[in-house]
């Protein structure tokens, strides 16, 4: 896997190299053997278990008839035609992390490049393996997991610099982006997304509190080759109780336009300064080349967990779409000249310490599961969440390893009765849905889109289920034994195309919401693969 071949993504439909099926992100493919006619004939072709009763959130690579994937607890190649283990390398940590990870045992997949499997660990080691055997090459440990630092993101490769993340912004954490050599695993660079007081940016925080700022980058960014630039999201401040630490806050709940060589930031923009409600901003920065008043713009759309959709100018940062695509309380709108939201009673009353109901909750109106682009309907898809929250600080004190909240977390939901969740296809630059398919448990797993016309996901209930593109209208669905919170990706080998997702409960929402509809969901990880019945 060469920096060619990463930079042809999604096009070159044989192989899926990285993260989100292309640079950009868009999970799109031009695969269309698998149709709206043809998909009611989608058979599984073979099921590969984990031996693992976690969450599998990782998403397939599949590179010459091989797939890699990953668990929390292993890195598995496994034959993409015959579903035949290849080679297996477990991955060890010690007992005592799962204490110190927020929101699920978890890992979200891993990169190929130059003939190695790069993977991040839940005890916050970056790893590489080779590719034919599964032997460790080399192991780096990015940050010490009794400080409250863990590893769940994907690593990206841009311009031949292997590029992490790290999660724990719930644990009193100051986070940072890495960049590391391939073949050694040197480190190269790192790039806080929280300033010291000497940085630009530092004044945005008062004394002390830029130390325990939070703000995790536990999702893969984007990367765009011609202008050489990585997209990263940025997650939440810590603690949430805002009194703690006034002032905006930077680079939280923000997206920086990076140098992938020397993790130099270029721009910013802060979605949600100052932010009480947990929105991460770390959700996929997806990119493309669309119309904008006309004119053919290269853009970065994000379905941002504050509630807005918004569209940047990818070149500088400037906002040029920003509204809402759920039910939003906490702000009227984005002022379009200053880029900050305008917000309502529901912020000012949350810092004040008042109790509120906020909309969307602080699970998002769209949690980390990555939406779809489709470049041909213009649309996109996305798994978003229909309730709201209920939000009261309270007093804090740091202790490490310990979680660093400020929030009463005794009640946390407001459901209602209608429906938690819809898949959407939503228009970028107004927030509107085109269609939206409601869900009575909200999904937690990735879309994936296609020059068929169909749009794939999985629910939590375990369906594996295919929408019509243009009318949401659902296709088909196939039970796969556990909770889906994998992202679906496709290929093409010998003539025919496969889909893969892996099943396997858990995450956020299992931890958190207390929704006993899915007691009877088992757990049991497992990667399927489909294609149409010959
Ligand atoms: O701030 C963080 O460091 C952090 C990390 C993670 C993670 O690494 O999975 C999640 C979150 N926050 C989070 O807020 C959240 O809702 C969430 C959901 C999930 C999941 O896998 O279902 N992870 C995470």
């Amino acid at each position: 896997q060469t920096t060619e071949q990463l930079v042809k993504g999604a096009t070159d439909t044989s192989n899926v190299l990285n993260y989100g099926m292309g640079y950009n992100l868009q999970r799109f493919s031009t695969l269309n053997q698998i149709n709206k006619d043809t998909v009611k004939n989608l058979v599984p072709v073979w099921n590969y278990s984990f031996n693992d009763d976690r969450s599998e959130e990782s998403q397939p690579l599949v590179y010459q008839g091989v797939i890699y994937v990953t668990s929390h607890n292993a890195t598995m190649a496994v034959d993409a035609k015959t579903g035949k283990q290849i080679w297996k390398t477990k991955v060890e940590y010690p007992a005592e992390t799962p204490r110190i990870v927020c929101c699920g045992i978890i890992n979200r997949g891993a990169a190929l490049y130059d003939g190695k499997v790069y993977r991040t660990t839940l005890d916050a080691n970056v790893i590489a393996l080779d590719a034919k055997t599964g032997k460790e090459l080399w192991r780096q440990k990015a940050a010490d997991i009794k400080e409250g630092y863990s590893m769940t993101v994907a690593p990206l490769v841009a311009d031949g610099v292997i590029i992490t993340g790290i999660s724990g912004a719930e644990f009193g954490t100051r986070g940072f982006i890495d960049g590391w050599d391939p073949a050694t695993g040197k480190h190269l660079w790192r790039t806080h997304s929280i300033p010291s007081p000497d940085e630009p940016g530092g004044d945005t925080w008062k004394g002390d509190t830029w130390k325990l700022g939070g703000g995790s980058t536990w999702i893969t960014g984007s990367y765009d080759p011609e202008l050489n630039t990585v997209y990263w999201g940025i997650g939440n401040p810590g603690p949430f109780n805002s009194a703690v630490r006034p002032g905006d806050n930077l680079y939280t709940c923000s997206v920086l336009a990076m140098d992938p060589k020397t993790g130099k930031i270029k721009w910013h923009y802060q979605f949600s300064p100052n932010n009480p409600f947990d929105y991460d901003s770390v959700a996929e920065m997806v990119l493309a080349d669309i119309n904008v008043e006309g004119k053919p713009t290269k853009v970065l759309m994000d379905a941002n967990r504050n509630g807005f959709f918004y569209v940047l100018d990818r070149t500088n940062g400037k906002l040029l779409a920003a509204n809402p695509y759920v039910k939003v309380n906490w702000a009227t709108g984005i002022d379009m000249k200053t880029g900050r939201p305008i917000e309502t009673d529901v912020s000012k009353d949350a810092r004040e310490g008042k109790k509120v109901t906020v909309y969307p909750s602080i699970l998002g109106g769209k949690n980390w599961e990555p939406m779809s682009f489709n470049p041909q309907t213009g649309l996109a898809y996305a798994n978003t969440l229909a309730f709201g929250g209920r939000y009261k600080t309270e007093p804090v004190t740091f202790k490490q390893g310990e979680w660093y909240l400020g929030m009463d977390l005794s009640d946390l939901w407001e459901y209602g009765d209608g429906p938690r969740g819809h898949l959407k296809a939503i228009d970028p630059l107004t927030g509107k849905a085109k269609w939206e398919a409601p869900v009575d448990i909200p999904r937690f797993s990735g879309v994936l889109s296609t020059a068929g016309g169909v749009v794939f996901t999985g629910a939590l209930t375990g369906e594996f289920e295919a929408f019509d593109a243009d009318s949401g209208k659902k296709l088909w669905q196939f039970q796969t034994g556990s909770g889906i919170e994998g992202q679906p990706v496709t290929w093409q080998q010998d003539g025919v195309q496969y889909v893969a997702v892996t099943s396997g409960y858990g995450g956020v929402y299992s931890l958190f919401s207390g929704d006993e509809r899915l007691a009877k969901v088992p757990p049991g990880g497992s990667l399927w693969v489909f294609a149409v019945k010959q």
